[in-house]
């Protein structure tokens, strides 16, 4: 009988193509995936050795950090501008497909490649971006590079990668109601810290997990970087067969239901085992909100920012000092007491249809605080015309919200979309750091249902007793 393998261990045994003892092994990458901020440089190296994309259809292009959410076609800020004009350039020279600006398939590289169909169970997928780890929902291998690697792949079609180890974070119970993909994630980074999956990749299994739609797989694989992982997945099931059939990339007919025998067949053998497990109960887990400068200084909406002194360590006791100036928050007050000054609900983390439309529920004909900007940015031009469809941006906009263009926005501020110095965002993204959503800006990461509740109360409050 054959040894028993993960899912990782499986794709990595069909993906390598050559391997070198105690070294790197070369793996074949079946999609790469590619946006304006980190291909510039790597289109450049190409073009000056004289080389060629090696697999334009295994490539596929977006623009998404740079783009302004407010309708216009010119781009204002000259940095951004260039590297929107330059992977337009780019891909018509190679040849490269390409959703830009003004696409009816543009948006956040993390929403597109799923939405598509071109994100499927078993590819190894790269793209550089370090939250490329999303695509691992649906039981990919998929991990952000740098930009010499994505030169590296551009013309060979391959990476060269380290086998990584195992690392099983299994999520039982059952969650609770309000209780969110979101809120698991953001408490297993406070339990086990920034860097609990450093040098693995993560496979997310356990009851809790199975239970979760696509959308809320995302967000969880979404942020195992975060936790210091190369990458997070879980095995493929009914759920992302489903998600998937009838996608534009992805084959139909007598293809599909090859595939799909294909697809579930990666799933983890039975009795496979990790290099690591660690372990986290969804019925424990509550509505989280971030207080300091990373995801995991986290806690529960009913509990209190924590105190420098409750810790003996220097170094800890100056780690939750530091966060807490930075933050401009006071120790032992209760969280749900903050006031908050601005409401991003959008980034790869949480702008899916499913993630709108559960924060849209929680407005109930109520209105945003009129001390509150809040801003929605759906995920892609698919997301927000399936929105409007849906009503979604007339429910949003009547109580107050921006309705905006799909791109990254204020998740990183790079298209202009920040948060004035010193002032505070409830927001849906994936990064609380120091200048994150502009410079001095304080970012509180929470679930798209508590973002839309902190934006009606102006401050935080808890989703299951907002009714
Ligand atoms: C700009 C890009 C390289 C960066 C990343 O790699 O993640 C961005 O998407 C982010 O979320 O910080
Ligand atoms: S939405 Fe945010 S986290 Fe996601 S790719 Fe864009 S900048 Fe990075």
């Amino acid at each position: 009988m054959t040894k028993p393998k993960t899912i990782i261990e499986k794709i990595w045994d069909k993906n390598v193509v050559h391997e070198i003892p105690n070294r790197p092994s070369l793996l074949y990458i079946d999609l790469h995936l590619i946006h304006e901020v980190t291909s510039p440089q790597a289109f450049e190296g190409l073009r000056m050795k004289g080389r060629k994309v090696r697999q334009p259809k295994r490539t596929f292009a977006t623009m998404d950090h740079n783009v302004p959410t407010v309708h216009t076609n010119v781009i204002k800020d000259e940095i951004s501008k260039l590297q929107m004009d330059t992977l337009r350039k780019n891909c018509e020279e190679f040849d490269v497909p390409l959703a830009g600006m003004g696409h009816k398939h543009q948006g956040i590289v993390h929403v597109i490649g799923p939405e598509l169909g071109l994100t499927q169970p078993g590819k190894t997928i790269v793209c550089g971006d370090s939250h490329t780890s999303t695509h691992g929902a649906f039981g990919a291998l998929a991990f952000g590079i740098g930009t010499s690697e994505v030169e590296h792949v551009l013309s060979t079609q391959t990476i060269w990668q380290a086998k990584p180890k195992t690392l099983n974070v299994k999520i039982d119970g059952e969650l609770g109601t309000g209780v969110t993909a979101k809120d698991i994630v953001l408490a297993l980074i406070s339990k086990y810290g920034v860097d609990f999956g450093t040098g693995y990749v993560i496979e997310y299994t356990g009851e809790a997990i199975r239970k979760l739609s696509m959308e809320g797989r995302m967000t969880i694989c979404n942020m195992s970087i975060e936790a210091g992982a190369r990458a997070g997945l879980v095995s493929p099931d009914q759920t992302t067969i489903d998600f998937l059939e009838g996608r534009l990339h992805v084959p139909s007919g007598e293809e599909f239901e090859q595939a799909k025998q294909d697809w579930l067949s990666l799933a983890t053998d039975p009795d496979a085992t990790y290099d690591h497990t660690v372990t986290l109960n969804a019925s424990e887990v509550e509505p989280q909100v971030t207080w300091g400068t990373n995801p995991s200084q986290c806690i529960p909406v009913n509990g209190y920012i924590p105190n420098p002194n409750s810790k003996d360590d220097p170094n800890a006791q100056q780690e939750i000092k530091h966060s807490l100036e930075y933050m401009g928050l006071e120790p032992d007050i209760p969280i749900n007491s903050v006031p908050i000054e601005h409401v991003f609900i959008g980034s790869c983390t949480n702008s899916r249809l499913e993630d709108l439309k559960q924060a849209a529920s929680v407005i109930k004909g109520r209105k945003v605080s009129d001390k509150v900007n809040a801003i929605v940015v759906p995920g892609s031009q698919t997301v927000k015309a399936k929105a409007e469809e849906l009503g979604l941006d007339k429910e949003f906009l009547e109580a107050g919200f921006e309705w905006r263009e799909p791109g990254c926005s204020m998740c990183l501020a790079m298209n202009g979309d920040a948060v004035p110095p010193g002032e505070r965002c409830a927001s849906t993204s994936n990064r609380n750091f120091e200048g994150r959503q502009g410079a001095d800006a304080r970012t509180h990461l929470v679930s798209p249902e508590m973002a839309t509740a902190a934006a009606i109360a102006g401050h935080f409050v808890d989703i299951r007793t907002f009714v």
